[in-house]
């Protein structure tokens, strides 16, 4: 197993029907009616209204402890060595959960994780989009508290009329505190979107990404600036963003076109899998060859918010690993300074 890092991964779709139905139990509910659909679905809003009405049995401290832990462990198991971990606090606190239980709790797991299986990691903030302008400003004010816990800000759920735009006052001021930034963008959305994330948001990183490749300066933006893209494939097949055939994914021209694309998960229990799985799809499709895979982790280390020490030391292990296994050297671990 490459050893790698996550950086597109919902907690909350991370919550697959066993722990639904433990949830449920546990807190005296009624078990959601979509635990345990999957894909594919329509579109990403015949997701999303899955993928919300089942995170209601999340309500304590603990359920997030333990949400946070079982996805942690299963991203260990795939060769995660750092996991920066998306949130979506106004889809909990909407119902009543107070917000530092859930910041509490998913931080809990992480101490946790760093303790059994010497993985780092942090929270992403993301501000749902469908709910507008003034309610991310109120969300970031209600965990600036707990700034300490935070790496970033993002930007997701429903795209299309949502453009990044809408929030730069509140990126702005996230920025100001020290946050860094990243937002879904080109997912359903057009290349306008991604422009916009970059320009008006001062997004670091794009997530998904895949309709940039419609727009040839853009491209070339991308690659000048070395901006990474985080692809979800498994999700894009899963939401009819791309395919049907993961052999036409667009990660492959992206790699080809020199952009810094690194390959990840966003919502493994509705999209049938975790980092690894999406990788072994990838190779098994023809749309990576082994030694891209290497290629994958790397820049997923080097688009990661860790410091330099951090990058340098998880790049000498990619190297390492590829020694070992006899595959080629990612470029990027054999010269951390091009990071
Ligand atoms: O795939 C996604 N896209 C946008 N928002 C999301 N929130 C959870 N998953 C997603
Ligand atoms: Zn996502």
């Amino acid at each position: 197993m490459w050893p790698t890092a996550e950086l597109h991964v919902h907690i909350e779709g991370t919550l697959d029907a066993d722990l639904i139905r433990e949830l449920a139990d546990r807190n005296g509910l009624p078990v959601p009616a979509g635990a345990g659909r999957g894909a594919p679905f329509r579109d990403l809003q015949d997701f999303l209204d899955v993928y919300y009405a089942n995170l209601d049995v999340l309500r304590t401290r603990r359920d997030f402890q333990d949400l946070g832990a079982r996805y942690l462990a299963r991203a260990a198991a795939a060769g995660v060595r750092h996991a920066e971990i998306f949130v979506d606090p106004q889809s909990h606190t909407e119902r009543g959960v107070p917000v530092e239980d859930v910041l509490l709790g998913l931080s809990a797991a992480l101490a946790d994780a760093r303790a059994a299986h010497g993985m780092s990691g942090g929270l992403i903030v993301c501000f749902l989009r469908h709910l507008g302008p003034d309610a991310a400003m109120a969300t970031l004010e209600a965990v600036l508290p707990h700034r300490s816990l935070l790496l970033a800000v993002g930007l997701d759920s429903s795209e299309v009329g949502f453009p990044p735009s809408l929030f730069r006052d509140v990126f702005e001021r996230a920025a100001a505190e020290g946050l860094r930034r990243v937002a879904h963008a080109g997912e359903e959305g057009g290349p306008d979107y991604v422009w916009e994330a970059l320009d008006i948001l001062g997004a670091e990183r794009i997530d998904h990404g895949n309709r940039a490749l419609e727009d040839v300066e853009l491209v070339a933006h991308l690659r000048e600036t070395r901006t990474p893209l985080t692809v979800c494939p498994l999700s894009n097949l899963a939401l009819r963003t791309a395919g049907p055939d993961l052999a036409d994914h667009p990660l492959a021209v992206m790699l080809d076109e020199g952009l810094r694309a690194s390959v990840h998960s966003d919502d493994p229990a509705y999209f049938g899998g975790y980092l690894d799985d999406n990788v072994r799809a990838l190779v098994a499709a023809g749309t990576v060859t082994e030694d891209q895979v290497g290629v994958l982790a790397a820049n997923a280390v080097a688009s990661s918010f860790l410091p330099d020490a951090g990058k340098a030391a998880l790049l000498a292990e990619i190297r390492a690993h590829a020694e070992r296994v006899g595959a080629a050297v990612p470029a990027l671990a054999l010269d951390p300074a091009a990071v």
